[in-house]
């Protein structure tokens, strides 16, 4: 029988997978050989995942790792991104996985990506509004977009840490002041208001929410999440009573989820499941696919306000068109108002904690 190696060994191996020192990289070693295959193999995107070893982090990375898009794909933390990186790394799937800890493997977990996914930020707790996060995931969401203008100035950005309504503002000043900004390149995922909404109208309607679409729009944290059940595929009409149910369930979704978890953090698993889904659309539209929509929270001039989220078209480029509200009715236009009124706030928020 083989001896089983020593504990040490064996992690010392890992270790030496996830982080090869450049002896290692030698002409015909095994490592450069993997490393090869990696650039060479499987055609697909380099995609990063910042926050890596969290709630969303974890089901987020074994998802994008089953994503057959996906050739590379760097999962970066503060804390145990090896041990995630090693676990992930044994799916029998296309993608090469490497890991990065701390932030001196910030700039090495970055370079040469198409796509940075960002769920690194604390969650909420019951009784929190997600501006009450801000204090602590606005510092976080400007270093590591510090890291992305210097390290890979060209990748798109999936922006998922709270308050989104603020961190997408920062992202962009953080850009513009190194000069890499490009409006087309900067989303904040909506995809889970989306999501929720989809499965609600879709119990309500006794339909597969596969078959149901829902517009949100606005923004994403109470009030600035607006659900246009006016515009909802297939086209269905709703009573009051069923719309004043729906866009309260659909508003408060996260919250419900936070109560729900009674202190041990807010939606991962359902949210995993929406940044897959909205990667998957923004990899579709790198590649080139035709009709590729989905709601996101952007720059825009389809309000007043410098960023909303709308239907949008994704593209070689990113964001190639944003849609406009279509026709709303009283209710969403009452909605419209109050949704405007907190985003300008939040968004203002996010501004003046770069610029001043
Ligand atoms: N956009 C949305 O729809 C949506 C949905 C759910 C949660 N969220 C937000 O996503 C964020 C993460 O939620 P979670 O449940 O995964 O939290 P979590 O605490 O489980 O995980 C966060 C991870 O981020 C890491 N992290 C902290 N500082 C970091 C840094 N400087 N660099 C890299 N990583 C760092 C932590 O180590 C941790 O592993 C929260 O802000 C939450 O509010 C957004
Ligand atoms: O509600 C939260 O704090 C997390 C997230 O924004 C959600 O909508 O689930």
């Amino acid at each position: 029988m083989k001896p089983i190696p020593d504990v040490n060994e064996r992690i010392a191996r890992i270790s030496a997978h996830l982080y090869p020192p450049k002896s290692q990289m030698e002409e015909g070693s095994v490592l450069r050989r993997a490393n090869c295959r990696a650039k060479g193999g499987a055609p697909g995107f380099r995609v990063a995942i910042l926050g890596a070893a969290g709630g969303i982090g974890q089901p987020l990375a074994m998802l994008m790792k089953m994503n057959p898009l996906v050739s590379v794909l760097h999962l970066y933390d503060v804390v145990n991104a090896p041990g995630v990186t090693a676990d992930i790394s044994h799916m029998d799937t296309g993608a090469v996985v490497r890991g990065f800890l701390g932030q001196q493997q910030l700039e090495a977990a970055l370079t040469g990506m198409d796509l940075v996914i960002i769920p690194a930020g604390v969650p909420r707790k019951p009784g929190m509004t997600r501006d009450d996060l801000f204090k602590i995931n606005a510092g976080i969401v400007k270093t590591l977009c510090e890291g992305i203008a210097k390290c890979c100035p060209r990748a798109i950005v999936n922006l998922i840490s709270n308050p989104v309504n603020s961190t997408v503002p920062i992202a962009a000043e953080v850009f513009k002041k190194a000069g890499t900004y490009d409006p087309k390149r900067l989303l904040g995922v909506t995809m889970l208001d989306v999501v929720r909404a989809n499965t609600f109208v879709a119990e309500v309607l006794g339909l597969d929410p596969r078959d149901v679409d829902v517009p949100v729009v606005g923004g994403h944290a109470g009030v600035t999440i607006l659900p246009l059940l006016s515009q909802v595929k297939p086209p269905s009409s709703f009573t009051q009573e069923e719309i004043n149910y729906l866009t309260d369930r659909i508003q408060n979704g996260g919250t419900e989820v936070v109560e729900a978890k009674a202190g041990a953090g807010s939606a991962t698993l359902s949210m995993a499941y929406a940044a897959v889904k909205f990667a998957d659309a923004c990899l579709r539209g790198l590649r080139g696919d035709a009709g590729v929509v989905e709601c996101a929270f952007v720059s825009s001039q389809v309000t007043e306000l410098p960023f909303f989220a709308t239907k949008v078209r994704l593209g070689r480029t990113g964001v190639e068109e944003v849609y406009s509200l279509g026709p709303l009715n009283e209710y969403e236009r009452i909605g419209l108002e109050k949704a405007k009124k907190e985003l300008a706030g939040s968004i203002e928020k996010g501004v003046s904690f770069i610029r001043s």
